[in-house]
C-alpha cells in the first residue's frame, strides 16, 4: 500500500513553545486514519501544516509522492488535499444548494466524482455545477433541505454541507478537523455513514482529529496518538485503548 501523505521529522515552534517536535506520520493511500491526543498536543497544528496553512520549521510532507512542503493551501486545495476548516463557512443567506455552488472546482470533467455519477449531457458549466451539486446533496440525503438558506439548517446539516463543499471539489484526502463537534447523535450516525460511503465508494483518504472517541472507533483504522508534539504510538483504536502509555497520558488524564 502506498502512503499519500508522508510527514517526515516536522518541528514547529510558536516563540519559545515547541509545539510539533520531531514529528513523521504516514496516512495510507485510501485509509480513515485517526489523529487523537490530549489538549495541545499539536494536532490543528499538524494539520495546519499539512494542509499549507502555515510553514514548517524543519521537516518535509509529501501527497502522492509531491513534495508540499512549501505549497501554500490555495495550491493544495486544486491539487486535491482538502482541509474542512480551510473552506469557508457557509454563507448563511444562500441556499444550501447555492452555497455547494460556490465552490470553486476543477472543470476536468474527469473527476472521479464524475465518473461515478456519470452525469448527462453538460451543456454549460453552470448547468454541470448545479448539476454535481444536486448529486452531493442526493448523496448526502439533503434534497429535503437544498432551498433552505444555509444560516437556518442545524449544527449536524451544517457539518453535513461542509462534507458536501469537500465533495465539490474531488478531493484524495480530506483532513476532517472535529467534525463531530455540536452534532446530535443521529445526524452523527449520518456523518459517519457518509464519510465512510465516501472512502469505499469514491475512495476519498481521511485523517481525521476527533475526541469524540466512539466516531474514532467506529470510523479509524488505523489511530495515531498525538502527545507533546511527537507520535506516541499507532494502531487499531483495540491497541491504542490497551496501551498502558496511552492510557496514562491520554484516557487516564482526559474526560473526553
Ligand atoms: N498560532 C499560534 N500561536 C501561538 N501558539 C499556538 C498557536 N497555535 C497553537 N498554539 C499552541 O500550540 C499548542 C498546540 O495547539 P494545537 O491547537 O495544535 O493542539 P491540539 O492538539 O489541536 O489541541 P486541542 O485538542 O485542544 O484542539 C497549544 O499550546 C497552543 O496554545
Amino acid at each position: 500500500m502506498t502512503n499519500i501523505i508522508d510527514v517526515k521529522n516536522v518541528s514547529k515552534s510558536f516563540g519559545h513553545l515547541k509545539v510539533i517536535n520531531d514529528c513523521s506520520i504516514a496516512v495510507e493511500e485510501g485509509s480513515i486514519t485517526g489523529l487523537i491526543g490530549p489538549n495541545g498536543a499539536g494536532k490543528s497544528t499538524l494539520f495546519n501544516i499539512i494542509a499549507g496553512a502555515f510553514p514548517a520549521d524543519a521537516g518535509s510532507i509529501h501527497f502522492a509522492g509531491e513534495d508540499i512542503t512549501h505549497i501554500p493551501a490555495n495550491q493544495l486545495f486544486h491539487k486535491g488535499l482538502l482541509r474542512t476548516f480551510q473552506i469557508a463557512h457557509e454563507f448563511s443567506h444562500m441556499s444550501a444548494l447555492e452555497n455547494l455552488m460556490m465552490v470553486p472546482g476543477d472543470q476536468s470533467g474527469e473527476s472521479l466524482f464524475n465518473a461515478w455519477f456519470k452525469p448527462g449531457l453538460v451543456r454549460s458549466e453552470e448547468l454541470a455545477v448545479r448539476q454535481k451539486a444536486l448529486d452531493v446533496i442526493d448523496f448526502l440525503s439533503l434534497g429535503h433541505v437544498k432551498n433552505e438558506l444555509a444560516g437556518n439548517l442545524s449544527g449536524g446539516q451544517k457539518k453535513l454541507l461542509e462534507l458536501g463543499r469537500t465533495m465539490m471539489a474531488d478531493p484524495k484526502v480530506v483532513l476532517l478537523d472535529e467534525i463531530a463537534a455540536g452534532v446530535n447523535r443521529t445526524l452523527l450516525q449520518d456523518l459517519i455513514a457518509n464519510i465512510q460511503r465516501l472512502n469505499k465508494e469514491l475512495g476519498y483518504t481521511f485523517l481525521v482529529i476527533e475526541h469524540d472517541m466512539d466516531m474514532i472507533a467506529k470510523l479509524c483504522n488505523p489511530v495515531i496518538v498525538l502527545a507533546q508534539g511527537s507520535v506516541m504510538v499507532q494502531g487499531t483504536i483495540e491497541e491504542i485503548q490497551n496501551n498502558e502509555e496511552v492510557v496514562e497520558a491520554y484516557f487516564g488524564t482526559e474526560a473526553h
